[in-house]
């Protein structure tokens, strides 16, 4: 299946269970960075076909996601005197792509850039769409780039790899996206046997693309309609922080979706909460960060979404009808404090 994304720099998004064997870029030279726990014989097929003069290995997950591996790369690149017109290419999960599209972005004002997810996640979401970025002590993603990349390769069979919880954390963004735009999505995820061998899971993905492809190709910039993306991220990054980072972002958005429909419910929006609940206990979250509203409090106000009338948060008026307005810390206080009482009843 491949899923076109329009804008001022088109790309394609291929998604078949053997991708990676389609690879082809145009670039001579070629720097490859991969996530070191990405099985051996993925990275071997991406290296066979193509050749790349330098390969870094990052730390695993989301731990390359910092201002000190970017620059040790940076030096890597500058030290194999990459030039301007070589690529920069990604293969991992999110927080690897997330890293090789911020460092493409940067070397030498900015080089050529690839994707090759192999994480749930990563395909139905951080490979495309070209956010990229590391993290900051005082809060997700804060310091990044919007670099799209030229092409993306997503291999649903590198998802039979994944451990089972972080097959699951990616399915919150597919979640995600049937919240915020196709429904059925919603459904395909809850209804019973979304994993890795699901007899649909290469339509599933697709069809989750479709929904970034289609906002990017409008709002590539986030000055409008891409903010919908962010649903359940006001929370997500708030609790992720709060951990140094440990939480895993699909563990994270799986409860900020929750907290996203008690809020949107709270001020008037159709009542999804029991979707959201399904979610919950699809996903089966491992682990809860003991905190209180006044841990995480700080780390909502630096949301990315703020403007200088205060923070502003992505809501439902009903299924596939986001919206996003500021909101009265009173009502955020009531629908947090309702969140934490479900998700301490359930993660025990
Ligand atoms: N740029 C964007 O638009 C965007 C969108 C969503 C999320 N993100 C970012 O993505 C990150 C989360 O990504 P993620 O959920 O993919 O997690 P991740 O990148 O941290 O990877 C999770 C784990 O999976 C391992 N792994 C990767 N591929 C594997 C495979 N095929 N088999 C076995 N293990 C494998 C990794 O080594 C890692 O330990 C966060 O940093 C988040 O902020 C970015
Ligand atoms: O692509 C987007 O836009 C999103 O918001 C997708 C999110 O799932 C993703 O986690 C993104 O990295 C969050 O962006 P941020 O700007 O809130 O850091
Ligand atoms: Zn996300």
């Amino acid at each position: 299946m491949r899923i076109d994304v329009g804008g001022a720099a088109p790309y394609a998004v291929s998604v078949r269970s053997g991708a990676l064997q389609d690879v082809a870029v145009s670039e001579r030279r070629r720097a490859l960075l991969f996530d070191e726990g990405v099985p051996r014989p993925f990275v071997d097929e991406v290296r066979s076909r193509l050749q790349p003069e330098v390969e870094v290995a990052l730390p695993r997950g989301e731990a390359c996601k910092t201002l000190t591996v970017f620059a040790e790369v940076l030096s890597t690149l500058a030290r194999a005197a990459l030039p301007r017109d070589a690529a920069v290419i990604g293969l991992g999960g999110g927080a690897a792509t997330d890293l090789a599209g911020f460092v493409a972005s940067a070397y030498l004002r900015g080089v050529a850039f690839y994707t090759l997810p192999t994480t749930l996640l990563g395909q139905v979401d951080a490979a495309v769409g070209g956010k990229t970025g590391v993290n900051l002590p005082e809060g997700k993603n804060l310091v990044g780039a919007f670099w799209p990349p030229k092409g993306v390769w997503c291999d649903t069979a590198t998802l039979a790899a994944l451990p089972s919880a972080t097959f699951r954390e990616g399915a919150a963004e597919v979640f995600k996206h049937g919240l915020i735009a196709d429904p059925v999505l919603c459904d395909d995820v809850v209804s019973g046997g979304f994993g890795p061998h699901a007899a649909h899971l290469e339509e599933i993905v697709g069809r989750a693309v479709k929904v970034k492809a289609d906002v990017v190709t409008r709002d590539l910039t986030e000055r409008g309609e891409r903010a919908h993306l962010n649903f359940g991220h006001t929370l997500a990054h708030a609790l992720e922080a709060v951990t140094g980072h440990a939480l895993p972002h699909g563990e994270a958005v799986g409860y900020g979706l929750h907290f996203a429909a008690l809020l949107s419910r709270r001020l008037g929006g159709e009542d999804v909460s029991k979707l959201t609940e399904r979610f919950l206990a699809y996903q089966r979250p491992r682990s809860l960060p003991d905190f209180a509203w006044q841990d995480v409090a700080p780390f909502v106000a630096r949301d990315k979404k703020a403007d200088s009338r205060g923070v502003r948060f992505v809501l439902l008026e009903k299924l596939a009808r986001p919206y996003v307005a500021h909101v009265d810390e009173a009502d955020v206080r009531v629908a947090f404090d309702e969140w934490h009482a479900f998700v301490r009843g359930m993660v025990k």
